[in-house]
């Protein structure tokens, strides 16, 4: 019988999961990566479920601010004294896992120390500087934090004001916030919890700019805790999510730190004061690439959580008598409902799969770089950057259409989605606004499309289709016979007629207007055709992966990824009918598709969740309990309300009580 299947469970879930088609374990090492993989997320959860340590004292949303601060870091402390647990060479996998477990969905005081601290010191020092750093990091003598945006400015880091002025007669940089816009605001964990950061500041030396560079920077006495003389710090208040995380604000007043405070690895400051340029521009921007492509594998992990209780739940409610007199049926039946929730769990595989890919790409890149090779940095950058975007923008739609599915329930905490949306979100503004990073995605294609253009086409695999000639008409007879191939094909003659529209509307426009100008009014179709590059390439690697899956499962994820590409398809069906690409009764043709996909999904969706292996710990959902007994979980859940420790509150006496008395003795 299926691990997922218990007694006590909800009728109709277990009827569900008795329906499967397929082997739910073999499906969960599929997806993530193996048994071995399997085994050890199943070891790690068992260690995090039997160390009372980890447990929260009642569900976080009803904790205030302080409390979830104060809860994270006694549970983060007690997370990282214990990394023996798992493998920690593997933070894409056993790191994040294990930390999602214990963590949930609210970063903690120490997110950044792990996600960008110990990656900086780890890509940006050189080896004197590691040596002294690092080994203090890894032990947690030092708690450390990123701190580049300001509150003028995030985007535009050439713009930061944040100075760091080299003085050779010192040899000190003196650190320095010239205006309150200079004010570094939103790093997680500067508030309270940080005594380091990597302060981002323009650096000045011998009376030149070098732009933004990486400084390492003590906050706070290492006893007291209080913030160093020159330095200002604190928290930023609540946020839409994350709020066990302090995100703080950092001024500083002319604060002096050591010349070997700048992170030397690629650029230098000699004692004098001479400045040394790196092999590459960008490989300052290091951390951030590796943050945008472990995001991905975050995001998918939050939509496909989403996709579960909206599922599940949808399995267990019932509403509406289509037949009069044989009872409601469950909502999951509803064509409409599978439309609402298939798509965003065909999204969360696809994202899924595309996370392998960057990691796999990022880890070539780590390797590159130590032999001095800088050639995979603008692939890696653009592609890292295209999918945040695309990726984070669509997990949070999706998410939001999983609330709607669940009806008023899913406005209830209870369901988890107001959590998992205020975490997930973020990342459509974090590690680089998302139409900023879809701009820079653009940057590349217009070079693509140029090389195309000139014949001198020599483009990476990922831009390949750029100098492809394509068919001029769609070849689709019917959608039992449309091929990957085909599916692909299509796509890639969107995509590249987008890229090519967009770079033909720019090269015109520079006729006319300054090329910031031309930029500027074409910057529309730009993002969009980094929009088609990024969806092309989440299509292709799905079908890429189902292809090569064992024929029992192959035959259900098929309908999934087939779904995950006829959704794009027939929702932009515009894009394809454009000059006769595909005819009207071609999109109708798909649209049936996605239809038919439904259906095939149907009878699997409540295994095809469970497959993505979320224990209850993890989901965190009333709604999406694994045993569906979700009615009396949510009466349940509501008794932590502070508001039901006692049948009469303070108010009735204050406020409703006398208004009532008074209008009845007015009556
Ligand atoms: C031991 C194990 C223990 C394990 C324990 C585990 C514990 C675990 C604990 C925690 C784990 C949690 C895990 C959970 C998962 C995590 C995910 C969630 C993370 C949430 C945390 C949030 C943290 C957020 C942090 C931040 O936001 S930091 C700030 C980020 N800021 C930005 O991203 C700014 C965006 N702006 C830019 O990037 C740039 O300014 C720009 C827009 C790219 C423009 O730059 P500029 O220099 O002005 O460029 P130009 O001069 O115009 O040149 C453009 C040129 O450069 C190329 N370019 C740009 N960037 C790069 C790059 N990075 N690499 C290569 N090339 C680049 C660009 O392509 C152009 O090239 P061309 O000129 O050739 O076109
Ligand atoms: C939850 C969270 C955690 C964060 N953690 C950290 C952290 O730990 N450390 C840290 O340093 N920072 C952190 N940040 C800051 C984050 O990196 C920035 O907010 C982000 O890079 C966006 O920059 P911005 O706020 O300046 O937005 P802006 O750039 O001001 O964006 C506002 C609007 O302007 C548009 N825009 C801006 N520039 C352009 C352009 N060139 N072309 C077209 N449109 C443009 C954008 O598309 C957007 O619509 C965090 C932010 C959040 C929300």
């Amino acid at each position: 019988m299926s691990r997922w299947i218990q007694n006590g469970d909800n009728v109709d879930i277990t009827k569900e999961r008795k329906n499967a088609t397929f082997n739910t374990e073999r499906m969960s090492a599929w997806i993530h990566g193996g048994d071995e993989v399997l085994k050890r997320r199943r070891e790690i959860l068992d260690y995090v479920k039997s160390n009372p340590d980890f447990k929260d004292p009642i569900p976080v949303e009803f904790l205030s601010r302080e409390e979830r601060v104060s809860n994270g870091t006694r549970k983060i402390v007690k997370m990282t004294d214990n990394t023996d647990q798992i493998d920690g060479a593997d933070f894409f996998g056993e790191g994040m896992y294990f930390q999602s477990l214990v963590m949930g969905r609210d970063l903690h005081p120490l997110s950044l120390h792990y996600i960008m601290f110990l990656p900086t010191l780890q890509g940006q020092t050189d080896d004197e500087q590691l040596d002294e750093w690092l080994p203090k990091a890894i032990a947690r003598s030092i708690v450390g934090t990123y701190a580049q945006t300001e509150l003028g400015h995030g985007t535009n880091l050439s713009k930061l004001e944040t100075t760091a002025t080299y003085d050779p007669s010192t040899q000190e940089f003196v650190l320095h916030s010239p205006t309150i816009t200079a004010a570094k605001w939103w790093p997680g964990g500067l508030g309270k919890s940080s005594n380091h950061a990597i302060v981002v500041a323009q650096l000045y030396t011998k009376g030149q700019c070098k732009g933004p560079h990486p400084f390492i920077v003590q906050l706070r006495d290492l006893e007291t805790h209080k913030p160093m003389k020159g330095v200002r710090l604190g928290d930023i208040g609540p946020k839409l999510g994350i709020n066990g995380s302090d995100n703080g604000f950092l001024l500083f007043d002319k604060y002096r730190i050591p010349r070997k405070a700048m992170l030397m690895r690629y650029s230098k400051v000699q004692p004098d004061g001479t400045y040394i340029a790196p092999a590459h521009s960008k490989l300052g921007y290091g951390t951030m690439v590796f943050v945008r492509s472990i995001m991905i594998k975050d995001q998918a992990t939050q939509l496909g959580a989403a996709a579960t209780i909206a599922t599940r739940y949808s399995a267990v409610r019932r509403q509406g008598e289509p037949v009069v007199g044989n009872g409601e049926i469950q909502i999951l039946d509803y064509q409409t409902q599978q439309y609402r929730v298939f798509p965003q769990l065909a999204r969360a595989f696809a994202f899924l799969f595309a996370a392998y890919e960057i990691r796999d790409l990022y880890l070539r890149l780590t390797e590159e770089l130590t032999h001095g090779n800088t050639e995979l940095l603008p692939e890696i950058h653009a592609l890292s950057s295209g999918l945040k975007s695309v990726v984070s923008w669509d997990t949070a739609q999706g998410i939001e259409q999983c609330r709607l599915s669940c009806g008023g329930h899913g406005y209830s905490q209870a369901s988890a989605f107001p959590e998992i949306y205020g975490y997930a979100v973020g990342g459509c503004t974090y590690e680089g606004e998302n139409l900023v990073m879809l701009l820079q995605v653009a940057r590349y294609l217009v070079k693509a499309a140029e090389e195309t253009r000139k014949g001198t086409s020599n483009l990476a695999e990922i831009c390949g289709y750029i100098s492809k000639t394509g068919r001029r008409t769609s070849s689709l007879t019917s959608i039992a016979n449309y091929t990957t191939d085909q599916i692909i094909e299509d796509l890639e003659h969107v995509a590249r007629k987008q890229v090519f529209h967009a770079y033909d509307k720019l090269k015109k426009a520079q006729q006319h207007v300054k090329p910031e100008d031309a930029w500027n009014q074409s910057s529309v179709e730009l993002a969009k055709a980094s929009r088609w590059h990024v969806r092309l390439y989440l299509v292709k690697t799905f079908l890429k992966k189902v292809d090569k899956a064992p024929e029992d499962l192959k035959k259900v994820m098929i309908h999934v990824a087939r779904l995950y590409a006829f959704d794009i398809i027939s929702s932009s069906s515009g894009n394809f009918l454009e000059e006769g690409y595909m005819r009207p009764d071609q999109i109708t043709e798909i649209k049936e598709g996605v239809y038919e996909c439904l259906a095939k999904i149907r009878p699997v969706a409540v295994s095809l969740v469970d497959s993505w292996d979320y224990d209850d710990l993890e989901l965190k959902s009333v709604l999406g309990k694994r045993d569906g007994n979700v009615y009396e979980a949510l009466l349940q859940w509501a008794q932590n309300s502070q508001l039901n420790k006692s049948d009469v509150i303070p108010t009735f006496e204050k406020y409703l009580g006398p208004m009532m008395k008074d209008a009845r003795s007015k009556l």
